[in-house]
């Protein structure tokens, strides 16, 4: 029935962590999830969802099918609204028309009575949702969760951050927690509460932090990457940019930092470049490349629109996305650079994570990523799926040694570029010892 549904939307194969976290989670593993941007986490967690949640799954024996009546059965939790609703479109493209009321969406932004109203008129089994949003209704007793057999961190590290921390403790603590439960009490270990619930977080990048928390909030969880699984217990302490040894030998460290969290189709350059120059730099780079879908990432808000300006005037379609506008304005522009009416979607790191644009050819920093995680998930916005790539960071004189840096935490080559008459040329491989040397002698 299902494998007949995903050939009918076009999925016939598996990609490698498809390959390797569908069985382990149908085994009931907690799972942690660690793969490169674009290699398909989502379907990784939803389709063994979809085979015990709703009308794929296997008929479920009596006393469980009149449970299975009460609530929710699966929560997912996602940093951003816009990957929010990204979610319950894969969700909704596999159940069809006929079904797609069994998932529901509570992201912010989205009007909650009507997300209340809605979950009392269809009962979904499945929800979707930002941490704030799901915690509010969840402490209004309007979301029943306590018979949930799935709870789904997505871009779990993210989750993680402090801005979260309130709302994630909820949803840890309530979603498949039965009602007169004891309280979580460490004394008895973490599992007391918890009986069938199985917990999956999910990231292209898995620092110390999310091991930690996984341990903590699952029974014996496993580490799945695009090929192996190895039981979480056997990855060793280490700080946030420890680099993979060998991925594919389970007793590897694994990669705590981003190193094997990038599609491997992608070019890195970078393009030095004056600040009040960047944006034609930008424009000369799109001509250069002739890069059809691209995303330019800014740090600050406020710059935003000045960018899609400038690039307008020089009759670059653009737009900016950011977390100040409007629900409405959000996807309309995001509806826009999906279907090719925007050549650039000028945004911050809240576009950052997740956001699934098939067709993006080119990533553009604009201003440079805090650090190698976040530069990973800005890279992976290109080369989804194996598709190829370019990533290209605008940066001064001064900030060189931070590609350099870069370059040494993704052990990844990330070539100096310019575009002189529309073309792209890079210049020859500067060492990192050359590198270096530049950067002292300035
Ligand atoms: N087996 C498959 N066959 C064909 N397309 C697939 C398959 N699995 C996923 N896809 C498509 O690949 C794209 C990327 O998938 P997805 O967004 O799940 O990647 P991801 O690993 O979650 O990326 P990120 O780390 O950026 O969140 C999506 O458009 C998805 O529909």
């Amino acid at each position: 029935m299902l494998i007949a549904r995903l050939e009918r939307v076009g999925l016939t194969v598996p990609t490698d962590v498809q390959s390797t976290a569908i069985p382990t989670i149908l085994q009931n593993h907690d799972v942690v999830i660690q793969s490169y941007t674009g290699s398909g986490k989502t379907l990784a967690y939803l389709l063994p969802i979809l085979c015990e949640v709703g009308p794929f799954a296997e008929k479920l024996s009596q006393d469980e099918d009149s449970d299975k009546r009460i609530g929710v059965e699966a929560v997912i939790v996602a940093p951003s609204r816009e990957l929010g609703m990204q979610i319950v479109r894969e969700f909704e493209k596999i159940l069809g028309p006929e079904d797609k009321k069994l998932v529901q969406q509570l992201v912010g932004g989205a009007n909650k009575s009507r997300q209340e109203e809605a979950l009392r008129k269809n009962k979904p089994s499945i929800v979707v949702g930002t941490p704030g949003r799901i915690a509010e209704i969840s402490a209004t007793g309007k979301l029943h969760t306590h018979n949930c057999r799935f709870l789904v961190l997505d871009e779990v590290d993210e989750l993680l951050s402090f801005n979260f921390r309130e709302d994630m403790h909820r949803i840890l603590e309530h979603v498949g927690r039965r009602p007169g439960a004891e309280p979580h009490n460490k004394a008895k270990g973490p599992l007391v509460r918890r009986t069938e619930r199985r917990t999956i977080l999910v990231s292209a990048t898995v620092p110390f932090s999310v091991i930690r928390a996984a341990s903590s909030w699952g029974r014996d969880p496993v580490l799945v990457r695009a090929k192996t699984v190895v039981p979480l217990e056997s990855v060793p302490a280490a700080g946030p940019d420890t680099l993979s040894k060998n991925p594919t030998n389970s007793s590897s460290t694994i990669t705590q930092g981003a190193a094997d969290s990038l599609p491997p189709g992608l070019k890195h350059y970078y393009c030095v470049s004056k600040l009040q120059h960047k944006v034609d730099s930008l424009r000369r780079c799109v001509h250069a490349l002739d890069a059809r879908s691209v995303i330019a990432f800014m740090n600050h808000t406020k710059r935003l629109k000045d960018a899609v300006f400038k690039l307008e005037a020089r009759g670059i379609t653009a737009a900016e996305l950011h977390g100040d506008l409007g629900k409405l304005a959000r996807s309309t522009t995001l509806k826009k650079f999906k279907n090719g009416e925007l050549r650039v979607l000028v945004t911050n790191e809240l576009s950052a994570r997740g956001l699934d644009v098939a067709q993006c050819d080119l990533v553009v920093n604009l201003d440079l990523p805090t650090d190698s995680i976040h530069y990973a998930h800005r890279a992976g916005r290109a080369g989804r799926l194996g598709r190829k790539g370019y990533v290209v960071s605008m940066c001064e004189e001064s900030e060189v040694f931070i590609m350099k840096k870069l370059h040494k935490q993704l052990g990844i080559p990330i070539q100096k570029c310019d575009f002189p008459e529309g073309k792209l040329s890079v210049f020859k491989e500067e060492t990192i010892k050359e590198m270096s040397s530049e950067a002292t002698a300035r």
